[in-house]
């Protein structure tokens, strides 16, 4: 099985196409990627940002599309409004699933999408895409709403499906509380809710990427949707859970603790 990934490179290799292409390798599906942005990034902050020009996006994406039978594309950081166009340009008219994970500002407070990429995000990428993964500063950017309370997260998740998805998932790692619950709509369904412990560990660089390249992993691999994202917080789960301890800010996830534990960890699906 083949899946693509479309962000930005991270030196530090805990997020973007490096996070990703970790995740496709352990849930077994050959990754391809095209890089929209070098990033100078390590786990204690973004140095510098060196973009792709549109073209150039355009031109790695038609290689890797003429020539695999892609069964998935995830998208990450695109930077700018150009970027995001041009995918939009080639996508539209692909019946490939795409995941879009709607990357705004990385851990450290760096942007990594520009003001007018949001818009662009949102009118034109949003509704060609099958899965869109916002944390919940995204979810309230692309919303307009201020989500804190359950009603909230209903109805933003009602607001972005309405843009024309079949799936979103309002992931809950930026909330309070016990447990890190992501709230999932899929279209024609009643929402779930998938519950873990909420772990105590500074080692949570890229947990966003990890997470959506797995949904996108499983997807590719034909799984049903449902089924592709539990297994997917499943894996960012023991990532997060089994920390490698590396680096002296917020740490990479463990993308090996997947195969290491045999994928068992409990997801509550409520
Ligand atoms: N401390 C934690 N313990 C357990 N699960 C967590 C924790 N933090 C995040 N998660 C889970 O990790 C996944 C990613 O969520 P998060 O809200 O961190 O995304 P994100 O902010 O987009 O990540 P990033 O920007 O780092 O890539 C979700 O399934 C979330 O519930
Ligand atoms: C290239 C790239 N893509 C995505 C993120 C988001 O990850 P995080 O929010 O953990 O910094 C990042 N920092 N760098």
């Amino acid at each position: 099985m083949i899946a693509c990934t479309i962000a930005g490179s991270d030196s530090g290799g805990g997020a973007g196409i490096q996070a990703d292409l970790k995740t496709f390798q352990e849930l077994r599906v050959f990754g391809t990627s095209v890089i929209t942005a070098l990033t100078a990034q390590n786990t204690k902050g973004v140095h510098g940002i060196y973009p792709a020009t549109a073209d150039f996006v355009k031109d790695q994406l038609n290689a890797v599309i003429d020539d695999f039978d892609l069964k998935a594309v995830k998208t990450g950081m695109l930077f700018n409004a150009e970027i995001v166009e041009t995918i939009v340009s080639v996508m539209e008219s692909k019946e490939i699933p795409l995941i879009v994970d709607p990357v705004m500002i990385a851990k450290g407070g760096a942007s990594l999408l520009k003001e007018q990429a949001t818009i662009a995000l949102k009118e034109k990428l949003l509704p060609v895409a099958t899965v869109c993964t916002p944390n919940i500063p995204e979810a309230e950017v692309l919303t307009g709403l201020t989500i804190k309370t359950e009603e909230e997260i209903e109805l933003a998740g009602e607001y972005l499906l309405n843009l024309g998805m079949q799936c979103v998932v309002i992931k809950g790692g930026h909330l309070a509380g016990k447990h890190a619950i992501d709230t999932v709509f899929i279209r024609g369904e009643k929402p779930f809710k998938m519950k873990t412990d909420r772990l105590k560990t500074i080692h949570t660089h890229g947990t966003g990427c990890t997470f959506s390249a797995a949904i996108t992993a499983e997807i590719a691999k034909g799984k049903p949707l449902k089924t592709a994202i539990i297994e997917a917080k499943k894996f960012v789960q023991l990532a997060i859970r089994y920390p490698l301890n590396i680096g002296h800010g917020f740490g990479p996830t463990n993308h090996f603790a997947y195969q290491e534990h045999r994928g068992i960890c409990d997801v509550q699906v409520i």
